[in-house]
C-alpha cells in the first residue's frame, strides 16, 4: 500500500524518444486490434536530438483520472490504443520506493492510482513523419520507468506496437527490424535491433519536410483500405518483401550504400503505388515531393 499519509506527493518521469523512418515499409494489418502486420519491416531510428517526442508522466494520489496533453492540448485517452498501452504497463508494474520522500507504492496500488501525461513532438504531428512512432514509444517507455516495469526491450516493443505499429521500432536505436511474427496473440511480433547507432555512422539522413499539414488519410485508415482493396498489396507482401527484407539486411550489414538506396527507393515507390492501387486511391505525395524524388536519394515517407 502507498504509505504516505499526506496526499500532496507527485512522482514524475521524463523520457525522450526518436522517430524512425522505414526503408522497407509496414503497410497492412492482419489483426487491427492487436496491430499485427502482414509484412516484416525495417527502419532507421533517427538521432534523438533531432526529430523526437518528449513525454513526462506523473502519478499522484490527487489525480482523479488518467489525463493526457499532446502538444499542450488535452486529448482523450478513451481510444483503445492508449487504453491498451496503459493496461499492459499497469499489469506489469512493480513496487516503487522513494526513501527520501517517504513514498512507497506497492505494485497492487497502481490499479488505483491515476497518471497525467504531457507529450510534445518537436516536429509536425500526424503529417507523415511518424509522430505516432516516437509518441507511443515514448509513452510506453516513460510509463514503464515510472511504474518500475522490468521487461526487456523486446517485450516493451510489443506493448508500444499496440499503440501504433511503427512505434515498436523506435524502442531501439540504429537499424531495426519489426518481425511480423506468426502467433495470433502477437507474442512474437516484436522489434529487434539489426545494428546499433555506431554501425555505418557516416550514413547521413536528410529529412526534407515538403508539407507540415495533417495528412488527409491517416496511416491506420489508409492501410485498412489498401488491405481491403489493393491486389498489389498482397503481391507485395507475399512475392516481393520476403526477398527484399533479406537484401536490405545484407545491404545494412555490409554498409552497401548503392544497394541500400536502390532498395529504399524501390520500396518507397512500391508503397506509393499500393496507395494508388487502393480504392479510392490515396495520394501522400505532393508536387514538391514529385519534383524532388528523381533528383536525389531523399526518400519521401509520404
Ligand atoms: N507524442 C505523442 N504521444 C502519443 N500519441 C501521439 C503522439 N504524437 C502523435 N500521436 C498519435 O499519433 C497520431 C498520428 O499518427 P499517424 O500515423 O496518423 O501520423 P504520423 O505517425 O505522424 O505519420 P506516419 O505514421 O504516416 O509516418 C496522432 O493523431 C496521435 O493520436
Ligand atoms: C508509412 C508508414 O510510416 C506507416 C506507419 O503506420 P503507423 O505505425 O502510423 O500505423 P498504425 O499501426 O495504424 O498506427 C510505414 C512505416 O513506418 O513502416
Amino acid at each position: 500500500m502507498a504509505t504516505e499519509s499526506k496526499k500532496d506527493w507527485i512522482l514524475m518521469v521524463t523520457a525522450r524518444s526518436p522517430t524512425n523512418i522505414a526503408v522497407v515499409k509496414y503497410w497492412g494489418k492482419r489483426d487491427e486490434a492487436l496491430i499485427l502486420p502482414i509484412n516484416d519491416s525495417i527502419s532507421v531510428t533517427l538521432d534523438p536530438s533531432h526529430l523526437c517526442t518528449t513525454t513526462t508522466v506523473a502519478v499522484s494520489p490527487n489525480f482523479d483520472r488518467d489525463r493526457m496533453w499532446l502538444n499542450a492540448k488535452e486529448i482523450s485517452l478513451s481510444g483503445g490504443r492508449y487504453q491498451r498501452c496503459l493496461r499492459e504497463i499497469r499489469s506489469r508494474a512493480g513496487d516503487v520506493e522513494d526513501e527520501e520522500r517517504g513514498i512507497c507504492i506497492g505494485k497492487e496500488d497502481w490499479g488505483k492510482l491515476h497518471v497525467h501525461i504531457a507529450s510534445y513532438n518537436n516536429f509536425p504531428t500526424a503529417a507523415g513523419l511518424a509522430s505516432s512512432a516516437a509518441g507511443f514509444a515514448c509513452l510506453v517507455y516513460s510509463l514503464a520507468k515510472l511504474m518500475n516495469v522490468r521487461e526487456e526491450q523486446g517485450k516493451l516493443s510489443a506493448i508500444a506496437r499496440q499503440g501504433s505499429g511503427s512505434a515498436c521500432r523506435s524502442l531501439f536505436g540504429g537499424f531495426v527490424k519489426w518481425e511480423m511474427g506468426k502467433d495470433s496473440a502477437g507474442s512474437d511480433s516484436i522489434a529487434v535491433q539489426l545494428a546499433d547507432e555506431q554501425h555505418w555512422n557516416d550514413l547521413v539522413i536528410i529529412i526534407a519536410v515538403v508539407s507540415s499539414r495533417q495528412k488527409e488519410t491517416s496511416s491506420t485508415t489508409g492501410m485498412r483500405e489498401s488491405v481491403e482493396t489493393s491486389p498489389l498489396l498482397h503481391y507485395r507482401s507475399t512475392e516481393v518483401l520476403p526477398k527484399r527484407i533479406l537484401q536490405m539486411e545484407e545491404a545494412i550489414r555490409t554498409c552497401d550504400f548503392p544497394s541500400f538506396a536502390r532498395l529504399t527507393c524501390a520500396d518507397s515507390n512500391q508503397f506509393h503505388a499500393v496507395c494508388l492501387d487502393t480504392s479510392p486511391p490515396i495520394f501522400y505525395m505532393n508536387n514538391t515531393s514529385h519534383r524532388q524524388v528523381p533528383h536525389s536519394f531523399i526518400v519521401s515517407l509520404h
